[in-house]
């Protein structure tokens, strides 16, 4: 039932009406029309960011707007399908003019560098609450998905890793780091970028493939109990993924910068696997994406991650706890 004030449509069409192109109808009636192209399938997933969980309150509101369209699109990336179109729906305290402002600002930045156009959505009062539905396409047959590591392929991470959890800390209090190493990792924190162009390339190459939201070793399970496979890890490869090791490399040690790669969380990198005979196709998918790829271990027949130092050796005395929101 439509509010009682006229608030709430004035709302939808200052900030979040413009008008779409590539749909054939957008926001204004019950429900959106979207019109995949003929032989693709559609690729659809939601993410919630909340208050306090997902995000601190004293967050830049486009940095936000941001955030929560990437950590979709992400989704998309994963799946190596193409963005079309997304929901937006939204629980706000308070009819802020500038922060809706600034948060429009930034969703819609993302959304028109990835030509993915805001086709309807919901408004409510509430504690701040922000759900988007993505929808993408990818032909008929080709998405990649978690099922399909098989024994003997190679496993790659995609950018880097770890430097979102660091800034947390950092705002958290547990940890202290220069401050040129605490703005680059807040813009990993606050501003990831979704693999969008290297999981498109990805398609026919990679075997299979899945985003990093809770922490690398928790988020490579999946793809091992969805392929039915085991893999083995090297911790300390993907430790080198970490940015902010670069800058400071003495700020932590080893086990440090194992923890922040393989149990930091909010990455939106891609770990996918590909066949070795595919290796120079993965290194030409990254170049041609922007993207850096980097081997971080190896599927094979015997369920569970057997996670490894530099050197082959076992690692039993680390715990790489991923983000559990039950947990
Ligand atoms: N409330 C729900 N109802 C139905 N399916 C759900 C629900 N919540 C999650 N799922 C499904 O469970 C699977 C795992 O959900 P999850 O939110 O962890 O997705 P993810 O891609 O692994 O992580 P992220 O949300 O960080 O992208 C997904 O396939 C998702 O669609
Ligand atoms: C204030 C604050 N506290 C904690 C975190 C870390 N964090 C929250 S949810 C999540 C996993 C992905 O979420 P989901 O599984 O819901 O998609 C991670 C790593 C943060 N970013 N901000
Ligand atoms: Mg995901």
């Amino acid at each position: 039932m439509a509010s009682s004030s006229s608030g709430e449509f004035d709302l939808i069409a200052r900030y979040f009406s413009r008008p779409v192109r590539r749909s054939p109808l957008g926001g204004g009636d019950d429900c959106a029309l979207l019109a995949p192209a003929a032989g693709m399938q559609l690729a659809v997933s939601s993410d919630m960011l909340v208050e306090g969980r997902h995000f601190l309150s004293t967050v830049d509101p486009a940095s936000l707007g941001h955030k929560a369209l990437a950590v979709n699109l992400s989704d998309l990336a994963a799946c190596g399908a193409k963005p079309l179109a997304f929901t937006l729906a939204l629980a706000l305290p308070a009819m802020d003019g500038d922060w809706l402002q600034r948060f429009s600002q930034g969703l819609y930045a993302l959304a028109d560098a990835h030509g993915c156009e805001l086709v309807g959505g919901d408004t409510t009062r509430g504690p701040l609450n922000i759900c988007i539905t993505v929808f993408g396409e990818v032909p008929a047959g080709q998405a990649l998905l978690r099922s399909g590591a098989r024994a003997g392929d190679e496993l790659w991470v995609s950018g880097t890793l770890g430097d979102a959890r660091l800034a947390l800390e950092v705002f958290r209090g547990t940890a202290q780091v220069p401050s040129e190493v605490f703005a680059a990792a807040r813009a990993r924190m606050e501003g990831p970028t979704p693999r969008v162009a290297l999981g498109l390339a990805l398609r026919g190459v990679a075997s299979s493939a899945i985003d990093l939201s809770d922490g690398l070793a928790g988020d490579l399970g999946h793809v091992l109990k969805a392929s039915g496979v085991g893999a083995t890890l090297d911790a300390d490869a993907a430790a080198q993924c970490v940015a902010a090791r670069a800058q400071q490399p003495a700020l932590l040690d080893a086990a440090g910068w194992r923890q922040l790669a393989l149990a930091g969380g909010d990455d939106y990198e891609l770990a996918f696997t590909a066949p070795p005979a595919a290796h120079e196709a993965v290194l030409a998918a990254a170049q041609a994406s922007g993207t850096a790829a980097t081997r971080i271990g190896r599927i094979e027949a015997e369920p569970g991650l057997r996670i490894v130092d530099g050197r082959g050796q076992a690692i039993a005395n680390e715990r790489f706890a991923s983000f559990d929101h039950f947990g």
